[in-house]
C-alpha cells in the first residue's frame, strides 16, 4: 500500500428495516459516481465515526438514528485516495429517508444486494450481509 496518499476516514450506515437494507446511488459527478453505497460520508477533523454517521444520515437522508452499532472497519486503497470505512448498523428513529445527498434510494432484500454495483471496499460486507443477513427489526 502506498504511503503517499492520506487516509480519508469515512462512516457509513447499514440501515435495515422490515427485511430490507437501504442503499443509495452516488451522484454521477461524485468519487465512484453511479455506484451504490451505504449512505454516509467523510468524518470532520476530530469527529468520531459514530457522530459522523449520525450527522451524515441527517444531512443525506433527513433521518434521525438511534445509537449506531459498529459492524466492521474496512481499509481500501483507490488509485486517488485511501479510505478507512467505518460501517455501523443503524436504526431510523425519526423521519422517512429522502434522497437529499444521492441520486436514488432503494430498499432491497439481502438477495437483491448482488444486483447492484458497489465500490470494491464494500464487497466483503455485501457478501456477509447476503449470506448472513442482520436480524431485521
Ligand atoms: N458513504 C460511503 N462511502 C463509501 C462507501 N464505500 C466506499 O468506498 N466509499 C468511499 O468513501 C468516500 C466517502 O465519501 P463521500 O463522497 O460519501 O463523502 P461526503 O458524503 O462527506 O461527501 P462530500 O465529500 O461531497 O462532502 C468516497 O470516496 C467513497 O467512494 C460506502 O458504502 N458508503
Ligand atoms: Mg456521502
Amino acid at each position: 500500500m502506498s504511503d503517499s496518499l492520506p487516509v480519508t476516514r469515512v462512516a457509513a450506515g447499514v440501515i435495515s428495516q422490515g427485511g430490507r437494507y437501504l442503499i443509495a446511488r452516488r451522484k454521477a459527478d461524485a468519487h465512484l459516481g453511479g455506484l451504490w453505497e451505504f449512505p454516509g460520508g467523510k468524518c470532520d477533523p476530530g469527529e468520531a465515526p459514530a457522530d459522523c454517521v449520525k450527522r451524515e444520515l441527517w444531512e443525506e437522508l433527513a433521518v434521525r438514528i438511534g445509537t449506531p452499532i459498529p459492524l466492521c472497519v474496512v481499509n481500501h486503497e483507490y488509485p486517488e485516495r485511501r479510505v478507512e470505512l467505518h460501517f455501523f448498523r443503524c436504526r431510523i428513529e425519526e423521519g422517512e429517508a429522502r434522497p437529499l445527498g444521492c441520486s436514488e434510494l432503494r430498499w432491497v432484500t439481502p438477495g437483491e444486494l448482488s444486483d447492484f454495483a458497489f465500490p470494491p471496499a464494500d464487497h466483503v460486507l455485501i457478501e456477509q450481509l447476503r449470506s448472513e443477513p442482520l436480524p431485521f427489526p
